[in-house]
């Protein structure tokens, strides 16, 4: 399960119902997945070829076309950052840069960890949510925020766009934010 992390206090937020109460103030959704639909050679896999991309897609069917109908998405896709991504650190570079998107978007932890920072009001600032296997967080459109791996640096996550072109970010400048 997510836990939120507040910077500027360093108050912990656990617990389905606070984590998904907290979250919710900003607009952004809180679910969960069942990754145990994952088979084995999925769990633990990051460096999937793009036929295991289309594996996982095509297991969790039901939940994308169900967010689509809700919410509007209109493209997917899965994404997978390790040690064993030839390109991680320019990746991890941009997506470790804050920004916004003019679209809500979605992500969904299938495998691994990951944290997305996300900038609250002028009071509470920016706080982490950490997620875990079969978190699902919305990133609603021009909320600032970005990505970061933990320590482990593995992730593979689903990503759903309302934009035809999927991932365009646009930076955003806070001459405040010490990265921690
Ligand atoms: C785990 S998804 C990669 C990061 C990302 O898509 C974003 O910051 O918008
Ligand atoms: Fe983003
Ligand atoms: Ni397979």
């Amino acid at each position: 399960m997510a836990e939120i992390r507040i910077r500027n206090t360093n108050e912990l937020i656990t617990g389905e119902e606070n984590v998904r109460d907290f979250l919710n103030q900003f607009e952004v959704i809180y679910e969960h997945w069942d990754t145990s639909k994952l088979p084995a050679h999925l769990q633990e896999n990051f460096a999937l070829t793009d036929e295991h991309k289309a594996e996982i897609l095509a297991i969790f069917d039901t939940e994308i076309k169900e967010l689509v109908e809700r919410r509007g998405y209109r493209t997917w896709d899965v994404i997978t950052l390790s040690e064993a991504t030839p390109n991680i650190e320019e990746l991890l570079a941009k997506f470790e840069q804050i920004h916004t998107h003019t679209e809500d978007e979605i992500r969904v932890i299938a495998a691994g960890a990951g944290t997305f920072v996300i900038k609250g009001g002028d009071d509470i600032g920016y706080f982490d949510v950490n997620l875990l296997p079969g978190d699902l967080i919305s990133v609603p459109e021009n909320t600032v925020h970005f990505f970061t791996l933990t320590d482990e640096r593995k992730v593979v996550a689903i990503r759903l766009f309302v934009e035809e072109n999927g991932w365009i970010a646009h930076p955003y400048e806070d001459a405040s934010f010490q990265k921690a």
